[in-house]
Parts: structure tokens; sequence; C-alpha cells
């Protein structure tokens, strides 16, 4: 039978972020993709214009209506916005006991702000000892453990102050420290194992909806019953598919493409999940 998946997330109007690209990624990773819309946003691949927050208590009933009718076997969540909506939605999540992926949407690539600032609190309160895997890039990791990451050393300490916050994994996403030659992301776990991840990085200005992609990714495989390692390196494959096949869409920073990933690399391990 099909495994569903949940995100809890943003509104791109333009479907690039958020949970357009989630459901896009959901799908293309033959899984069945359900929703809760933490907000609106009037977004293209220019720039932010509005964000109009839906009320915390709707979002919650949202995902009641999903975990009442579903067996959903992996959630993610993306844009939360407020302290208020992260608390409601940990409080309807803690007990659930399904794998929970926490990209800490913060700031889209324009500059517009996706989280008020005094809701990183409630995020390492509330949401992050709950969480199996976390997924900051290297600005939002910086932001959450109050550690300016200028070298491996740094990358290693802002690793561990998220991990003492309790998620099973922290991914340190990017991380061109070293080598701008190469997109790095930094799987560090509970028992002090750490592995990376590393692609070639590609040059393009359409990286709209990559983090959102990625962590939809991971979902989907873990939904689908791979290993923490597996889904990763699985959606990091993904990822990369769809930024190297780019469809130049918009006038500022494209979106990905979601087909990729089925027309050029999977061509027969996704049965096994
Ligand atoms: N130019 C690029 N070339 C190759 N991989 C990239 C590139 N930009 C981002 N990625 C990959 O896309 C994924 C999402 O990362 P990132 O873009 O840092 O997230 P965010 O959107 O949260 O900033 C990571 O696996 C990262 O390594
Ligand atoms: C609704 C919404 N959610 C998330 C993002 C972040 O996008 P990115 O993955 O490019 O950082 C966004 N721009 N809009």
């Amino acid at each position: 039978m099909i495994s569903v998946t949940m995100t809890i997330a943003g509104s791109d109007s333009g479907g690039g972020a958020g949970i357009q690209a989630d459901l896009k990624t959901f799908q293309e990773l033959k899984t069945f993709g359900t929703s809760s819309i933490t907000a609106l946003t009037a977004q293209n691949t220019l720039g932010v214009q509005d964000v109009f927050p839906v009320e915390a208590s709707f979002i919650v009933k949202q995902i009641n209506a999903i975990l009442e009718d579903f067996d959903v076997k992996a959630i993610k969540t993306g844009m939360l916005f407020s302290s208020t909506i992260i608390r409601e939605v940990s409080n309807r999540l803690k007990d659930t006991k399904i794998p929970l992926i926490i990209d800490p949407v913060m700031i889209a690539k324009g500059g517009a702000t996706l989280l008020q600032s005094d809701a990183i609190d409630a995020m390492i309160q509330d949401l992050f000892p709950i969480a199996t895997i976390i997924t900051p890039n290297i600005p939002e990791a910086e932001a959450i453990s109050g550690i300016a990451i200028k070298s491996e050393d740094d990358l290693q300490l802002a690793a561990q102050k998220l991990l003492s916050f309790g998620p099973q994994v922290v991914i340190l996403k990017g991380g061109h420290l070293s080598d701008e030659s190469e997109a790095i992301d930094r799987v560090y776990f509970q028992d002090g194992t750490t592995l990376n991840f590393t692609a070639k990085r590609l040059p393009t200005k359409d990286t709209h909806g990559t983090g959102c992609t990625f962590s939809a990714a991971i979902t989907a495989f873990i939904a689908r019953g791979f290993s923490i390692e597996d889904a990763i390196s699985e959606a990091k494959k993904y990822i990369h598919a769809a930024i190297s096949h780019g469809l130049n869409l918009g006038h500022g920073h494209g979106p990905t493409n979601h087909f990729a990933y089925n027309d050029h690399v999977n061509k027969e391990m996704v049965s096994n999940g």
C-alpha cells in the first residue's frame, strides 16, 4: 500500500517552495502527500510580497483531520512563522511517535522573514526535542546555536549544540566553507557518528525551494521505510537532479525540476522502499 506523508508548512503561490514543493516531491517519490497550511504567502521567483498566517487552532484542525483518517508514516515541517504556531503544532505532534523532519525555515532567499525572531526559542524548547531530523542551513544553524560558523571546528561546535536540543539527527546543509566547488551536507547522530554527503556545487541561481524539496524527499523515503542514512543519500540525489535540470522559469531565483529524479536518476531502486 502507498505510504502517506504530511507536510506542515506555508504556501508559496509561485509553486517553487513551501507546501507546493513538498507535495510535488511526495508525489514524485510515490507517496500520498497531505498538508496542513500554516500561512499563505504572495510569492514568486523574485521574492515574497506578503504573508498571511493561518490561526494556530485551524492549523491543528487540519492536522487532526489528517491524523484521524490516515496512517501517516512521516511528517515534515517547513515555515511555521510564530511561536504560537510552533507551540500548538508541537503539542499536537508530541505523542504521535511518527518520524518528524524539521526544516527550520527562517528567511526566504529574497530576504523576507518566514519565522518571527522570538519564535526561535519555541523551536528549541518544543519542537527539537521531538524531532527525528532537523535540517538547518548554515545561517539557520548560526541563528539557532548562537555560534558564528567560520571553520570546521565551528561546524562541530554548532552541531553539538543543536544535538543538545534533542533531535536524533542534525543535518547541516551546504556549508561551503572549505571548497566552493562542492555542496557538502554534514550529518551528525546522537551516538557521535558523523557522515558527509557531497555533490558537485552546481553554478545556478535557480535554487528556490531547494531546502523544502530536500527535507520533503527525506520525509518521503523515511515514510517508505528507508533507513535515515539511505533516505538522506537518496534525497541528496533527488535535489541534485532537480537543481541540475532547472526549468528556467520566472525572472528571479527559479524553481527546481521535480521530474528530474525519475527521468534521470531513478531507474529501478525506488521499488526498494
Ligand atoms: N548550487 C547547488 N549545487 C548543488 N547542490 C546544492 C546547491 N544549492 C543547494 N544545494 C543542495 O540542496 C540542498 C538544500 O540546501 P540549501 O539550499 O542550503 O537549503 P536552504 O534552501 O534551506 O538554504 C542541500 O542538499 C544542498 O547541498
Ligand atoms: C512558503 C515558503 N516556505 C519556505 C520557503 C523557503 O524556501 P527555500 O527552500 O528556497 O529556502 C519559502 N520561500 N516559502
